[in-house]
């Protein structure tokens, strides 16, 4: 367990460690806005509260700004939505507090209506959010694309892409700054889908700072044990902190939500455990898949997971996996300890 005092990266994320909760007071945070409907609730709700999408038909309108903390998984952080009829920089609201500590900045829009609103909006809110905090992370939530064709998603990203580009653009070429000084990530995505997931994960993805040595850590274990794609994944969400190098195909990563899904569900409803979660630091599963591969979860602490794929041909190696594995989550330990060299105290 990890102490704090403090230290120049008060304004850091604390992954993987355990908080009294009232130890921080200054939590850096995510923060979603959209308008009306956009889906900013829905999102919270299947990400980080697992409900199932179909029963956030029944969400009531957010009628004041909304907190969450996300300390239960070695996400460490706390978001905080903004009704879509309240604009966070009205005046009696104190806009510097609120985007000096944002970590990363969402913006929902929704896809399947007319959206001209919703891209003022964006450009509003983010050159005023830029200009508070520079080193927010920019992200647009291209949201229930479930109901679009393959043509018109990417349609409707590029256009929505472009006309936000011009718009801000112009309010910043007034203040005599580049529109490239705001870098805006854009992401597809349905509550409908493993979508959301994936993009929530690259927000996160975007936060660590670890994330370079994460992905290179994943390289060697999977060149080392003829691995064809890993991802580290925060078992509670099912976000991805870390995956590597290769890209990412949708039905592998989907395959991999699905293997803790199957794992956590068989382990709570069948395990022995007295313990309330369905995990714990010695979790593991294999599953053999027809398509001649093979598909593992490792648990590595309390929080994360490595979950990996690899050709069936290679499966009889498990003494050099299982070594790997072992230096993978010493290395894993080690970044993170490092992390928090400041105050270290066994639990
Ligand atoms: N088809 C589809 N519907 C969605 C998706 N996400 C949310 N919705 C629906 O959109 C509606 C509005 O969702 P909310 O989460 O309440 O939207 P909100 O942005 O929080 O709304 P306010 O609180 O009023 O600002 C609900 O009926 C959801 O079921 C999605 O990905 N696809």
């Amino acid at each position: 367990m990890s102490d704090h005092s403090d230290n120049e990266e008060d304004d850091d994320y604390r992954y993987g460690i355990d908080l009294d909760d009232d130890e921080y007071d200054v939590r850096p945070t995510v923060i979603l806005m959209g308008l009306k409907r956009s889906g900013k609730t829905s999102i919270r709700k299947v990400v980080f509260q697992k409900m199932s999408p179909n029963e956030t038909m029944f969400v009531e309108s957010t009628p004041r700004i909304t907190k969450d903390r996300i300390c239960s998984s070695f996400i460490n952080f706390e978001t905080i939505e903004f009704p879509g009829q309240m604009s966070p920089f009205d005046s009696e609201l104190d806009a510097r507090a609120t985007f000096k500590t944002c970590g990363a900045l969402l913006f929902i829009i929704d896809a399947q209506s007319d959206y001209n609103d919703a891209m003022t909006t964006v450009a509003d809110y983010f050159v005023e959010a830029w200009k508070i905090n520079k080193a927010i992370k920019f992200e647009v939530f291209v949201h229930k694309a479930d109901g679009l064709t393959e043509e018109s998603r990417v349609e409707t990203k590029f256009h929505i892409y472009h006309a936000v580009r011009e718009m801000i653009k112009d309010k910043l070429e007034y203040n005599q700054e580049n529109v490239d000084s705001i870098t805006i990530t854009y992401h597809l995505t349905s509550i409908y889908d493993h979508s959301i997931f994936e993009a929530f994960s690259k927000v996160v993805q975007n936060l660590v700072k670890q994330l370079p040595t994460l992905e290179r850590l994943l390289d060697i274990f999977n060149q080392g044990s003829n691995v064809t794609k890993s991802f580290l994944f925060d078992i509670v969400s099912k976000i991805y902190v870390a995956t590597d190098s290769e890209p990412v195909e949708m039905n592998i990563y989907e395959l991999c939500c699905d293997m803790i899904d199957v794992t956590l569900d068989i382990s709570s409803i069948y395990g022995s455990g007295d313990n309330k979660q369905p995990f714990d630091d010695s979790s593991a599963a294999i599953i053999r898949l027809r398509s001649e591969q093979v598909l593992f979860l490792r648990q590595i602490n309390k929080h994360l997971a490595l979950v990996y794929i690899m050709k069936e041909e290679h499966f009889d190696k498990q003494g050099y996996i299982d070594y790997n594995f072992m230096c993978f989550k010493e290395g894993i330990e080690k970044v993170f300890l490092m992390k928090n060299k400041n105050g270290i105290r066994d639990s």
